[in-house]
């Protein structure tokens, strides 16, 4: 029978004092910045959900602990993460308010998705309305600064959540406002590990690697990234100690990320789900979305900042990551939320090619993709109510483009290509409009 995972069974340190909190625990959060902030036994996360509250109830019964499934393609090596000191549902306000009230506690991360960071009306019960909570309960306790350290897949993640409390804070009084401005820190950062949901199976290997009963592992790759600018006015952990780097421009590195890595991903989503593909891994190995994605590199590269050697060698390394069997990403899960993700990553680039008019086929086909997808899939978008009935009326292509960038609807050359697009990607599945 295996054993319990607790720190007494696993032989593993008391929980560290809690000198950072984090927004969004799901499985990136506990990957990436939990497994950094590991190589500093001196700092301990209470670690919060939004919605959830299984996985806070089962890593509490873990002590906070769980296992990160390292896969590269052959091999899988399992590490017990101990940084998470306590886990608490989002719903557990009082414990929220502490925490962030609290002057031992130097920074908020968070993982929320590109949708958390919308304010549209009142903020009350959305992520941004909970980080304004805090705040306000931090500077009425006295008003000890802080470092918030978004770690979403945004350009500008730092500025974006700046505007997003800014704009939830325009009622507060201005003695707060004006502390907000002065006392918190927006780190920007570039992160980079590619995460997939866990699935049961992952479980059951989880138990085989480790000899204990896990019930929250995490899989990912060997491969990780951490790249932040900006102030952290009570201190950090020593993150760098696991490879993070702090640099004081991320603009390249951003688009790097976001282009090649994310930018691909939506590409794979969309036109291998037209192409009946499931996962990352399946997806580029088939030969008309592995020419996509080399075409889409290409195009990439003409508008990226970085040295071309540079480009050249992180496009080589990704193919290699995208293709790994260890870590199947199902192409469902990249393809939510389109309407929050396809303007940093495929429109910069395609915007910019039709300022040259040229007519790039890849982030063409991805948006062709995404229009199948937008009328044929289960769709988890914060825009669904609006976009599945475009995408469904009859004038789709310009109804759906419109309501990204209205720019992109009135360019009626790229209109007829997404639409002939549409139509290729159809008979390459032998489907009929
Ligand atoms: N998984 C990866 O490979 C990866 C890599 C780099 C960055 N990220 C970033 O991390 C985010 C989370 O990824 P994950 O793998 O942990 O996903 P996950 O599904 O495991 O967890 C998502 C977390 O975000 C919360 N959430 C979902 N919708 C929200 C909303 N509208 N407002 C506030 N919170 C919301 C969920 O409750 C959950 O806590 C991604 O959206 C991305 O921006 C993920
Ligand atoms: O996590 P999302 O939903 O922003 O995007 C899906 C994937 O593109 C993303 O998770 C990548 O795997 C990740 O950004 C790799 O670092």
């Amino acid at each position: 029978m295996t054993a319990r995972l607790t720190r007494a069974s696993a032989g593993v340190r008391p929980p560290a004092p809690v000198r950072a909190v984090h927004l969004g625990l799901g499985a990136f959060h506990r990957a990436h910045q939990a497994a950094y902030t590991m190589a500093d036994p001196d700092w301990g996360v209470a670690a919060y959900t939004f919605r959830n509250t299984e996985l806070p109830r089962t890593l509490t019964e873990q002590d906070g602990l769980f296992s990160l499934q390292v896969r590269d393609d052959g091999d899988t090596e399992a590490v017990i993460v101990d940084a998470i000191s306590r886990a608490h549902p989002g719903c557990d306000s009082e414990q929220w308010l502490a925490d962030l009230a609290s002057p031992e506690v130097a920074l908020l991360t968070l993982t929320i998705t590109e949708a958390g960071y919308r304010v549209s009306g009142d903020p009350d019960g959305t992520a941004i309305g909970r980080v304004l909570a805090g705040l306000r309960g931090r500077y009425r306790a006295g008003g000890a600064p802080i470092a918030l350290v978004p770690c979403d897949n945004l350009p500008g993640n730092g500025g974006v959540l700046r505007e997003a409390i800014r704009t939830a804070a325009a009622r507060e009084d201005a003695g707060f406002r004006a502390w907000a401005e002065d006392q918190v820190s927006f780190v920007d950062t570039v992160v980079d590990r590619i995460t997939p949901a866990t699935t049961e199976q992952d479980l059951a290997t989880a138990a085989q690697l480790t000899g204990f009963e896990d019930r929250a592992p995490v899989v990912t790759e060997p491969f990780s990234e951490w790249l932040l600018a900006g102030d952290f006015p009570l201190g950090r952990p020593a993150w760098e100690e696991a490879g993070a780097r702090f640099v004081d421009d991320l603009a390249a590195y951003e688009q790097r990320k976001l282009w090649f890595l994310n930018g691909a991903h939506t590409l794979l989503a969309y036109a291998g789900l037209a192409l009946g593909c499931a996962t990352v891994d399946e997806a580029v190995r088939h030969p008309v979305l592995a020419r996509l994605t080399a075409l889409w590199w290409d195009v990439a590269s003409r508008h990226a900042s970085l040295r071309a050697q540079e480009l050249a060698d992180y496009r080589q390394r990704l193919l290699l990551r995208f293709s790994s069997r260890g870590v199947r990403h199902n192409l469902l899960q990249i393809a939510s939320d389109g309407s929050q993700k396809i303007p940093a990553r495929i429109l910069p680039v395609l915007l910019a090619e039709r300022a040259a008019q040229r007519m790039p086929d890849a982030p063409v086909a991805a948006l062709a993709g995404w229009l199948i997808h937008l009328r044929e899939n289960p769709v988890t978008d914060p825009c669904a109510d609006e976009l599945v009935p475009l995408a469904r009326s009859a004038d789709a292509v310009r109804a759906v483009l419109s309501a990204v960038d209205s720019s992109l609807a009135e360019d009626r050359e790229l209109v007829a290509a997404v639409g002939d697009h549409v139509q290729r990607l159809r008979e390459a599945t032998g489907r009929i409009a």
